[in-house]
């Protein structure tokens, strides 16, 4: 018998159901299939982020001034905020074509050579998921980004001659998702760094609207609102939200969303008005009916739900922990007085496991 192929597998069931979960800020395979025809073409499209796009615009104006190639960018933020979307507007203002690869896809130095080597003058090369890059790739990169040079071994061993290349002048674009995991000489050699922030309601409903004229779809302010307070500050959620929502108002209301529209929709697909899905209130209630909301370890809280361990603590609790109604603390997960509200439960009298000592009266 194969002890491999029995043992407790449960985890890759779960990852494939799990990225069907409709607030997941990943992309899935619908979302890369119509995200083009949503993506901002321009700066000015481009919805809230107003820092950083006042600062992207003097960057890119400066350099269009100078004629110059403009600077290389970081761009850091979680999934679906917008990264991909502005390093395609930065080649667009620029007036520059564009070339997109990704760490994961850059294995060796040499693969990096090829692509660096093959760039035209002013071109922006799209490095997403940069903190996944080799290490001798990541070498290569730092010589590239400030001389525009590579150095590119020929031979193995003590023969190894290193042949240097000019390159023509180019704009980086990295984006990642884990700015505190790439290394300072390479965050260092940005001109600039945009750190993407979660957005606020009224840019997501901003997004809403834009989307559904571009998706036909008729929608009122109350109705986009509703859709944009579930969206769990994301515009890639926002829109899988909006198109799932256009479903249910095309067989139930002739294609016209409003507020009712919306939450009975998504209560259908079991997202409430905070944007927790299933999973995120099943480990909530769990919290509060079975352990008095905590302290509570990880694992026995897991167990309780009926999933692994990293599920509850990779996929619930980082957004649970965002909204303030879960807390890791030394002693366990702790529910705190949002939660209760969240869920329409009376928290218990007394200072139940530690309630009062966590959080004061
Ligand atoms: N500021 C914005 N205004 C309007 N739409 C936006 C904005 N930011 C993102 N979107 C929309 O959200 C979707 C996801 O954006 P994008 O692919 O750029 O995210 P990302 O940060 O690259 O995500 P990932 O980390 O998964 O690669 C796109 O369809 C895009 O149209
Ligand atoms: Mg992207």
């Amino acid at each position: 018998m194969n002890w491999d192929e029995t043992g407790p597998d449960t985890g890759d069931l779960t990852d494939e159901r799990l990225q069907d979960r409709l607030v997941d800020a990943g992309a899935d395979g619908e979302d890369t299939a119509v995200e083009a025809a949503l993506r901002p073409k321009d700066l000015d499209e481009f919805v809230g982020q107003e820092k950083v796009r006042e600062q992207l615009d003097l960057v890119l104006k400066a350099a269009r001034a100078r004629g110059a190639t403009a600077d290389h960018v970081l761009l850091s933020g979680a999934p679906g905020l917008g990264k991909t979307t502005l390093s395609m507007i930065i080649a667009a203002e620029m007036n520059a074509p564009i070339r997109i690869t990704s760490g994961p896809a850059i294995q060796h130095a040499g693969d990096l050579a090829a692509i660096l080597s093959s760039l035209q003058e002013g071109e922006v090369l799209f490095l997403d998921e940069i903190h996944r890059m080799s290490r001798p790739a990541e070498e290569m990169l730092y010589m590239a980004m400030e001389d525009f040079r590579v150095d590119v071994i020929v031979g193995k061993g003590p023969g190894a001659t290193a042949i240097p290349l000019e390159l023509p002048p180019f704009t980086l674009v990295g984006a990642t998702t884990r700015a505190g995991l790439l290394p300072p000489p390479l965050r260092d050699r940005f001109g600039f760094t945009a750190h993407m922030e979660f957005y606020a309601p009224a840019e997501l409903e901003r997004v809403i609207h834009r989307s559904a004229g571009l998706l036909d779809v008729a929608i009122d302010p109350q109705g986009a609102a509703e859709i944009a307070g579930r969206s769990r500050g994301t515009p890639r959620i926002a829109n899988r939200l909006l198109r799932r929502v256009r479903d249910y108002a095309q067989v139930k209301a002739e294609g016209r969303i409003d507020r009712d529209i919306a939450a009975a929709a998504l209560r259908v697909y079991e997202v409430d008005e905070r944007g927790l899905d299933r999973l995120d209130r099943a480990v909530l209630q769990a919290l509060l009916k079975l352990f008095g909301g905590g302290p509570v370890g990880l694992s026995t809280l897991a167990v309780a739900v009926g999933e692994e361990r990293e599920t509850v603590e990779e996929v619930a609790e980082p957004f649970l922990v965002r909204e303030g109604l879960l807390a890791r603390t030394p002693r366990g997960r702790v529910a705190t007085p949002a939660a209760w509200a969240h869920l329409g439960l009376t928290a218990p009298q007394g200072g139940a496991m530690g309630q009062q000592g966590l959080f004061g009266a």
